[in-house]
């Protein structure tokens, strides 16, 4: 069974004076454990498809099933890591990954020093009882991300979460990020426009065009750069090609409509 399966997916946005079709006919399946980029230019959709997966849009049209079952069903499957890393300023680091694992009951001893070792992974030593002013944004992003691991998500989103930071940060957190989710064999969506980053950090790309939203195609990243990291794959022959070649399909994209 597809571990996630999108079908017909469509969507329009209703305003008071216009209609916007944000996405039209998207059909796509990820397996678990694997490692997909949704990459785009602006508009074209990526953040409302994975607003639908995660439940928080329900679709004008169509049907998505995590594991078989509705989103909505699921909904405590998933866990979101946005741009903005949204650490409650006035709670301590601890306290702001603690409070997701309060609200949902799982919060125990074995939790606690897991969450710490998660911190450490993460390069992130002696910072609990730190306040989030008192960190920089990548430490912060690194924060956020430990905050969503530690709820145990089946899939984790992940829209634009490095594109606030510098790019030597950026480059670092890639690798500490794909490092993690191979250790976990986490299934994962990130949202990028930036190619390098889909293609270094992912197993396949979705390639999107706008005006309406759809699906142009996919790519799946050769076996010999997806065992790399990131960084290593940046430095790759093989990177260069698919760089191109989806440079090449990027710049071909004419809209429809709207
Ligand atoms: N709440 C909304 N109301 C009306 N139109 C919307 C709304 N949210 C998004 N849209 C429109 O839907 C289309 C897709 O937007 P979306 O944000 O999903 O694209 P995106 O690919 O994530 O863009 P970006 O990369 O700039 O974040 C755009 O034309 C956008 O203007």
């Amino acid at each position: 069974m597809d571990f996630l399966t999108l079908r017909g997916i469509h969507h329009t946005y209703f305003t008071k004076t216009s209609a916007v079709t944000a996405l039209n006919d998207i059909s796509l399946d990820v397996q678990e454990g694997e490692f997909v980029s949704f990459l785009g230019p602006s508009g074209c959709g990526k953040t409302t498809l994975l607003s639908i997966i995660a439940g928080l849009i329900e679709p004008t049209d169509g049907q998505v099933k995590l594991e078989g079952k509705s989103v909505k069903d699921a909904a405590n499957q998933t866990g979101y890591m946005l741009q903005q890393d949204y650490l409650f300023p006035w709670k301590t680091i601890e306290e702001n990954i603690f409070l997701g694992l309060k609200i949902n009951g799982t919060l125990g001893e074995s939790k606690k020093d897991e969450v710490l070792s998660l911190l450490r992974q993460m390069d992130l030593e002696n910072v609990e009882k730190l306040y989030p002013k008192q960190l920089s944004g990548g430490m912060r992003q690194r924060v956020a991300l430990v905050r969503t691991l530690a709820t145990e998500p089946k899939l984790l989103m992940l829209d634009e979460p490095f594109s606030a930071l510098d790019y030597q940060t950026k480059l670092k957190l890639e690798n500490l990020v794909s490092n993690t989710f191979k250790t976990f064999g986490k299934t994962a969506i990130l949202v990028t426009h930036d190619i390098g980053e889909a293609i270094a950090m992912s197993d396949r790309i979705f390639l999107f065009s706008p005006r309406p939203g759809r699906l142009h195609r996919t790519f799946t990243i050769p076996e010999e750069l997806r065992n790399l990291s990131p960084f290593e794959a940046r430095n790759h022959p093989l990177y260069t090609e698919l760089f191109q070649n989806i440079w090449k399909e990027l710049e071909s994209i004419e809209p429809e409509e709207n």
